[in-house]
This record gives C-alpha cells, sequence and structure tokens, in this order.
C-alpha cells in the first residue's frame, strides 16, 4: 500500500509535483497516467526517497521508504533502467544488490529466469539492449520478492514478448495480493493491464478511479455505420446535439444518437444499412480528453507543419 498526503515537490521555482493526495492499494494494478513532464517520475522517486518532498510525506507499507529495515522485501521499484554498472555482468549487479540485503543466490538465479537474462546473464550490463536492460531493471525490482512493486514505464524498448509477460507478471503479482503501480504511455498497454487508474496533470491529480469507470466517463458514445446511402443518411440522421463523420467511402460515424435510434430512422426512410457497430470508447479517448489542458509539451500536427522533413536532405 502506498499512501501519498498532500505529497509535493519544487525544483526552484518549477511545481514538479502540486500537493497530490492518493493511495495505491494492494491486491490490483494501478496504472499511472500522465502527459510528459506531468509529474509521474518525481512521485515515484518521492516514494522510494530517491526526491525530498517540499511537502506532504508519503507512506509505503505504513511507514516511509527510509524507515523500513527490510527495503528490497518492502518495495521493489524500476525507476531508471540505465542505473546499473555497466561494466559488471547482469548477474553480478544482481548477486552485488543481492549480497547487501541478505538474499540468497537462488532468489538471483530465480529472477533471471523469470526475466528471460539466462542467455545474457554473464555479459556485461553496459552493452545491453534497451529491453535487455528493461529486464535487468525488473529483475532487481522482483529480487526482494517485495510487497510494493513500482515501475516507470517497465515497457519501454521491450518486444511484443516482453509486453505480455510485463502484463502477465504484474497481474499474477497483485493477484497474489501484492501492491502495484506503474506508469505508462502505452495506452492500449494500460487498458489491458491496469485496474484502476491514477492520471496526473502539471502535478495535480485530475483522475483517480477504476479503469472502467474512467472509460465510462467519456460521454459520447459513437456508433459506425455502413451504407451506400450515407448521404442520405447523413441528412436523416443530422439535427442538433448530433455530430456526422465520414472518413470513407459508405461509412459515417455517429455521435449524439444510439445505434437503435439509428436504426429507427434508417428503417423509417428505407435507407439500407450493412454495418450497424457502437463503437466503445477507448482508453486513449478518454485519455485525451482528461489531460486536454494538462499537457506541456505540444506537438504540432503534420498538416500544419507541411509533414515531416523529406528523407536524404
Ligand atoms: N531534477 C530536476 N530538476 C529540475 N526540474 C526537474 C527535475 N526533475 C524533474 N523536473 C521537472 O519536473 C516536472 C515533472 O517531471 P517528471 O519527470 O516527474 O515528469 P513525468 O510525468 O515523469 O514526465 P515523462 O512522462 O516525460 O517521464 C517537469 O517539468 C520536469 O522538467
Amino acid at each position: 500500500m502506498i499512501e501519498a498526503t498532500n505529497l509535493a515537490k519544487k525544483y526552484g521555482e518549477k511545481v514538479a509535483v502540486a500537493g497530490v493526495t492518493f493511495s495505491v492499494k494492494p491486491g490490483q494494478v494501478t496504472g499511472f497516467l500522465g502527459p510528459n513532464g506531468a509529474g509521474k517520475s518525481t512521485t515515484m522517486r518521492m516514494i522510494v526517497g530517491l526526491d525530498r518532498p517540499t511537502a506532504g510525506s508519503v507512506i509505503v507499507n505504513g511507514r516511509p521508504y527510509a524507515e523500513h529495515r527490510d527495503p528490497l522485501h518492502q518495495v521493489g521499484a524500476l525507476l531508471d533502467a540505465k542505473a546499473v554498472h555497466t561494466s559488471r555482468s547482469a548477474y553480478n549487479h544482481l548477486l552485488a544488490m543481492a549480497a547487501t540485503h541478505s538474499i540468497s543466490t537462488t532468489r538471483v538465479n530465480e529472477v533471471i529466469e523469470m526475466t528471460g537474462l539466462a542467455e545474457v546473464a554473464k555479459k556485461k550490463a553496459g552493452g545491453f539492449s534497451l529491453g535487455m536492460g528493461q529486464r535487468l531493471g525488473i529483475a532487481a525490482a522482483l529480487l526482494g520478492d517485495p510487497q510494493t512493486l513500482i515501475l516507470d514505464e517497465p515497457v519501454n524498448g521491450l518486444d511484443p514478448e516482453g509486453v505480455l509477460w510485463v502484463r502477465n507478471l504484474v497481474k499474477y503479482l497483485a493477484g497474489q495480493g501484492k501492491t502495484v503501480f506503474l506508469s505508462s504511455h502505452l495506452m492500449s498497454e494500460m487498458a489491458q493491464t491496469a485496474d484502476h487508474l491514477i492520471v496526473i496533470g502539471r502535478g495535480r491529480i485530475i483522475a483517480d478511479a477504476p479503469i472502467k469507470d474512467i472509460i465510462a466517463g467519456k460521454q459520447q458514445t459513437r456508433t459506425r455505420i455502413r451504407s451506400q446511402q450515407v448521404s442520405e443518411l447523413a441528412d436523416l440522421l443530422a439535427g442538433e446535439g448530433v455530430s456526422l463523420n465520414s472518413s470513407e467511402n459508405e461509412t459515417l460515424e455517429v455521435s449524439g444518437l444510439d445505434a437503435h435510434q439509428i436504426a429507427r430512422i434508417a428503417l423509417d426512410n428505407r435507407v439500407l444499412i450493412y454495418e450497424l457497430t457502437p463503437l466503445n470508447a477507448s482508453l486513449e479517448e478518454a485519455y485525451f480528453d482528461l489531460t486536454k489542458d494538462e499537457v506541456e509539451f505540444h506537438s504540432h500536427s503534420l498538416a500544419n507543419s507541411g509533414g515531416p522533413a523529406p528523407e536524404g536532405n
């Protein structure tokens, strides 16, 4: 269990975290989402005592991280996968960690197996690919079989098999009653992994709810229609509160009317429809809705910038 109370961090005049109160509960996967610079890493770093709060407090499993006598058994964290001795092998890196925390060599071998590092364990970590580095960081986080796991962008750089593995691993650990807190920018992945979400923007919590409620909170559901008479149908459906979008031939996306209403109008007007699909709002849409005013670093659309620079110049 992680409990933050009015937790705040300023770097000089820059407010990175603006006094957040939340709890991350055991037995479920809690996702931590937010735009670049929103304060996710800073919050995670404060949880494990790597950054000192400017105000407020955070406790893990009942006490501040630094007050635990067996920290690796309490909290496993992956915060910066590059934070290893580059000249040490993965095996020796984990062995050194284990030795200073009374963890057996058997457990070192176990986490190496679990994370798929067996073949490269004796190689220098400095030569690892991004994905291998991530696996080593996850191995280190799991070393003490901790009650609470904090993973900052754990799937960054992992191949599809690795992404699936992390998803299954964190779900399994949550199922064992552990507390799992992870950040990711991959919405589809988060949607499949997390039970609960905390969304942060400009250092403030903007949502803290079960993921299904966050997706359901996206107000307008859309329906996709396919028909050879889309323009006729569009005229029939148009009205106040209805929005219509036709991006493909014979296809119309409608919001403001449900599938039943659309079917009724089509039938009454003898318009033949060959597809009528309610489109569930995605986490990505809900996320964009929630964070649209909170993005610090905006990208420019390709349409405005004239597209990407041509290659080879
Ligand atoms: N050591 C530091 N010194 C000064 N400012 C910092 C420092 N670390 C973070 N910040 C600033 O604090 C804010 C929050 O940063 P943080 O890294 O926590 O965001 P984040 O949500 O993890 O972003 P990202 O998704 O890009 O990793 C940003 O504006 C960042 O520039």
